[in-house]
């Protein structure tokens, strides 16, 4: 498990945690990633990925604790035949979407703030443009 630089999470509104299911230690590492994540974004939707059931269809039989454990969405998909990948990425956008517009998250307050100033701070800066600009003077004959 390698942790990601927090610039990755910086004003994420979902999080898509993807696993392989080959490869054991790709479940595992969830705990490490998902324990990440809660640090730097501690409300925001997070999608728990079951992927490659095409290489190994009797995975979709098993059951996979975590994302129930801390209640997750969960879905089984293959990347390589397409199944699911419409679906959650629709249904991400949307938890997305949502989050962005209800969140109390301090952070995102601020953003919001600061995004909404700045706004203010150009139009200012235009009708000061605008007042700055010197009357056209009548030609002088
Ligand atoms: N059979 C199958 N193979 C897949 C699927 N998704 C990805 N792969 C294969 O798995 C390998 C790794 O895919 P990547 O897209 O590189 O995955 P990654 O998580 O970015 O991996 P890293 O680059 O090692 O971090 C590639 O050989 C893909 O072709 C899938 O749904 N089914």
């Amino acid at each position: 498990f390698q942790s990601m630089h927090a610039s990755y999470y910086h004003k994420a509104h979902a999080c898509i945690m993807v696993f392989d299911v080959q490869r054991k230690v790709t479940y595992k590492n969830l705990n490490n990633w998902y324990k990440e994540l809660r640090e730097f974004r501690p409300e925001i939707p997070c999608i728990v990925v079951a992927n490659k059931i095409d290489a190994d269809m009797k995975m979709t039989q098993k059951s996979f604790n975590f994302a129930r454990k801390f209640s997750l969405p969960f879905y089984f998909v293959s990347a390589a035949d397409g199944t699911n990948v419409v679906k959650l990425f629709n249904d991400a956008i949307k938890l997305a979407v949502t989050y962005k517009q209800n969140s109390g998250d301090f952070m995102d307050e601020v953003m919001q703030e600061l995004e909404s100033f700045d706004l203010e701070k150009r139009s200012e800066n235009l009708s000061d443009q605008e007042e700055s600009c010197p009357e056209e003077k009548p030609p002088s004959s």
